[in-house]
């Protein structure tokens, strides 16, 4: 995504209105606010392959992109799109200050990204942005990563090695992950990506951890071989399906807006026109 600064309309933010986090977070108590957001192709796929970045949202949901930035306290990345992408994460909306910048969170089990040559420090060693947390299990990351990230505001988190053992390698449940944001007193997370993070998240039970769900339909199809969003299927499991969904055209794409979580479908419901 380029660096020109974008905007996004007043009507357009009263329809997202519904799908997005309180301005004033109700319970110091509770997990982080999660919106799922990602774009997609028609069939599926997020980008053409592991590790290269396609640009699949048009001007107009690129700035939805941003706005949704300027609407949650964090946003979360696996370690596989910073690698692929060296993203920006950060929003590049007309007018937004440092403090309401989103504080970005890259889930890299083994610190196999250099955090010091990344973008997104970069960007927050100019205050253009939030420098990184970074949930991992290594107790001693690189010191002059550790310490370039943490001179410019960011740190590693680390969670414990119970349980994070299986086949793909270190796996933390995101009940644990969602609970060290909380304690990190972040209140809201947009999470972005990539296609092992989406996945992992649309199956019972951590779908019930999505509060919120908005989605970059982009009229294109990527064919075969890409990063496709398609969650492992359970025995016996029912079918997701989006509730109170809300289709909005944004140029050539179109946003789909949706919860996951039976819970939530009261407050949709009061909150839309
Ligand atoms: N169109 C869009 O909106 C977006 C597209 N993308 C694209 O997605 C692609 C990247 O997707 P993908 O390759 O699946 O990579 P991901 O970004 O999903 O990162 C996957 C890695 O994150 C770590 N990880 C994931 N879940 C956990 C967990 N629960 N606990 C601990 N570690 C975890 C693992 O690291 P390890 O391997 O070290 O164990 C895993 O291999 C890129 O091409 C990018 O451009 C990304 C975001 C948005
Ligand atoms: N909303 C959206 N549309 C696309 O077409 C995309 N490729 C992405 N990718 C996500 O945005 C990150 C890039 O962000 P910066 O512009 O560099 O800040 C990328 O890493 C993906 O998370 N998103």
């Amino acid at each position: 995504m380029g660096s020109s600064a974008l905007v996004f309309s007043p009507y357009d933010r009263e329809v997202l209105e519904p799908y997005l986090p309180p301005r004033t977070p109700a319970n110091h108590g509770s997990l982080p606010f999660s919106t799922l957001t990602f774009a997609t192709s028609l069939d599926s796929a997020i980008s053409l392959s592991p590790g290269v970045q396609t640009i699949l949202s048009g001007p107009e949901s690129k700035a939805m992109t941003h706005y949704l930035r300027s609407r949650h306290e964090a946003i979360l990345v696996g370690v596989g799109t910073v690698m692929a992408d060296d993203p920006s994460l950060n929003c590049r909306l007309e007018g937004i200050t440092l403090e309401q910048q989103p504080r970005p969170v890259v889930i890299d089990p083994v610190v196999r990204w250099d955090v010091a040559k990344s973008k997104c420090l970069s960007l927050a060693q100019q205050g253009k942005g939030k420098a990184p947390y970074i949930v991992c299990i290594q107790s001693n990351p690189p010191f002059g990563q550790r310490k370039a990230l943490e001179a410019a505001g960011g740190k590693y988190i680390y969670m414990g090695f119970e349980d994070a053992m299986t086949d793909d390698g270190f796996r933390f449940g995101w009940n644990s992950i969602l609970t060290a944001l909380r304690d990190e007193g972040l209140h809201s997370l947009m999470i972005e990506g990539g296609g092992s993070i989406i996945n992992s998240l649309l199956v019972p039970p951590e779908v019930e951890l999505i509060s919120s769900v908005i989605l970059t339909i982009a009229p294109t199809w990527l064919g075969q071989g890409g990063v496709t969003i398609s969650p492992e299927r359970k025995e016996k499991q029912k079918q997701l399906r989006l509730q109170h969904p809300k289709w909005h055209p944004l140029g050539e794409d179109i946003i789909l807006c949706g919860t996951l979580r039976a819970d939530r479908g009261n407050w949709l419901q009061q909150h839309s026109k």
